[in-house]
């Protein structure tokens, strides 16, 4: 079984990894982007927020998810529960709300990246602006979290929007609430 948790910055995906880590000890633990060789370096290059072209970073994060569909993917996905940090709906709802690549576009290319595969079920861990704003008060930012809390409460719409434009179950989990509630509806829809 493949499948990924997304949400914004903060969200506490990373949290929730650790957590799911411990209930599969055997699960195959990836994220995008950076889990290959080539994709960490592809990841401190879109981190940095350098590129001046939304195509240009679009394309970037594709690239690591081709590469991590190859070498992480493919190997494991007959055999192992594999557990991701994020996914392809990332990569159309981030680019969704620039708005220079057609919808269409954005679906396209990530089924041409990805050989239309896609996880099984994605959980959204859903924050609300107070604690976003909270929590990213708490924290270095890097060159995307900088972009401010707005952005990133339109990020998180768009996650759902992208969820459907893939065709992927999506299933919302409200992330505040305690690290082991989360962890338990996520056991419960996987089970
Ligand atoms: N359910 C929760 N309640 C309160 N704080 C949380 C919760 N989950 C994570 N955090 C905290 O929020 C911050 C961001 O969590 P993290 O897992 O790194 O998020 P992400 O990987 O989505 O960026 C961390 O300081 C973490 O300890
Ligand atoms: C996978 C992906 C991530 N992103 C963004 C989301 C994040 O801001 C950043 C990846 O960083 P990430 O490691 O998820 O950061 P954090 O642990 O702080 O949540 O890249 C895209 O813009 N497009 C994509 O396709």
């Amino acid at each position: 079984m493949y499948i990924a948790i997304e949400g914004i910055d903060t969200a506490g995906k990373s949290t929730q990894i650790a957590a799911l880590e411990n209930r599969f000890p055997d699960a195959v633990i990836t994220k995008e982007p950076g889990a290959t060789e080539l994709g960490k370096e592809i990841r401190e290059l879109v981190l940095s927020a350098r590129a001046k072209s939304k195509k240009a970073e679009f394309l970037l994060f594709l690239a690591d998810r081709a590469e991590h569909l190859k070498e992480v993917i493919e190997p494991n996905i007959d055999t192992k529960m594999i557990i991701s940090d994020r996914s392809a709906i990332s990569g159309v709802a981030y680019a969704l709300i620039h708005n220079e690549i057609a919808q269409e576009e954005l679906v396209h290319l990530n089924n041409f990246a990805t050989n239309n595969t896609y996880p099984e079920k994605v959980f959204l861990l859903q924050l609300t602006k107070e604690e976003l704003e909270f929590r990213l008060s708490q924290k270095e930012l890097d060159g995307i979290e900088l972009r401010g809390s707005e952005y990133l409460l339109g990020i998180q719409n768009a996650i759902i929007k992208a969820a459907k434009l893939l065709n992927i179950e999506l299933i919302t989990i409200d992330a505040t609430q305690s690290i082991e509630s989360i962890t338990e509806e996520i056991l419960t829809n996987i089970n």
